[in-house]
């Protein structure tokens, strides 16, 4: 079973809430490579608490970064630098759910962006988007980085209210699969979210 990267059109689109659903939907292990803000709480352990991990489904991060900002800075303001060239997805038996850091275009370093190294993987990835204004935009254009540098990709997950037209332009335009859309859980827990994740996607768009 291939691990499935998921990467976003930016910062706080989801990918967080979209990835625990998707772990947990798939029995799967998560690693999120690089965490850059740990000082506000990682991306991991939201994904072990919505998604119900046990220790032994939790790749542990190969960067853990203090600052909330892009991964190059955090890193040089923790006094290290980011090997993206060491960075391999941990052997699993079963799937493995990864995480990106941010947008694609993220740096890493001052010399690789986050694209890069997911085109050097090789990948599926599935592009987790909002619903909303300004959607159009960033879809398409994390679509057209993907496309140009050959990364195959799965689909888009959209979070976010309803936006009929929205989904229908970015696959008019790209070709690329809407593959559902999550929306916006209050509470969001544990029941929640799997309950929503049911409802709004075909898990077998993800066993590959
Ligand atoms: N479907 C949802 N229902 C309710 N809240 C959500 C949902 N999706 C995301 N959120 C909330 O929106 C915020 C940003 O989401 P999330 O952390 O998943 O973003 P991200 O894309 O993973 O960001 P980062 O780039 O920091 O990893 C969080 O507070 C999260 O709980
Ligand atoms: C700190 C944050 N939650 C992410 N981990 C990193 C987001 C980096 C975004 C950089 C940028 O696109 O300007
Ligand atoms: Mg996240």
């Amino acid at each position: 079973m291939s691990p499935i990267v998921v990467t976003g059109t930016d910062t706080g689109v989801g990918k967080t809430v979209f990835a625990a659903g998707l772990t947990a939907a798939l029995g799967a292990r998560y690693w999120k490579p690089v965490q850059s803000g740990l000082d506000e709480g990682g991306d991991t352990s939201e994904v072990a608490r919505l998604a119900g991990l046990p220790p032994e489904r939790i790749a542990p991060e190969a960067w853990r970064l203090r600052t909330p900002v892009s991964p190059h800075l955090a890193a040089e303001i923790d006094g290290v630098e980011i090997d993206p060239e060491a960075l391999e997805p941990p052997v699993s038996d079963g799937p493995l759910v990864i995480e990106g850091a941010g947008g694609l275009l993220v740096p890493l370093n001052r010399r690789t962006l986050t694209i890069d190294l997911f085109a050097r993987w090789g990948l599926p990835v599935v592009l987790v988007a909002r619903t909303g204004l300004g959607t159009i935009n960033h879809t398409l254009l994390s679509l057209e980085a993907l496309a140009g540098r050959r990364v195959p990709v799965l689909g888009v997950a959209f979070v976010g209210e309803a936006n009929d037209d929205n989904a229908a332009t970015i696959a008019a335009f790209s070709g690329v699969k809407v593959l559902g859309r999550l929306p916006r859980l209050d509470p969001l827990t544990p029941e929640t979210l799997a309950a929503a994740f049911a409802a709004s996607f075909h898990i077998a768009d993800f066993r590959l």
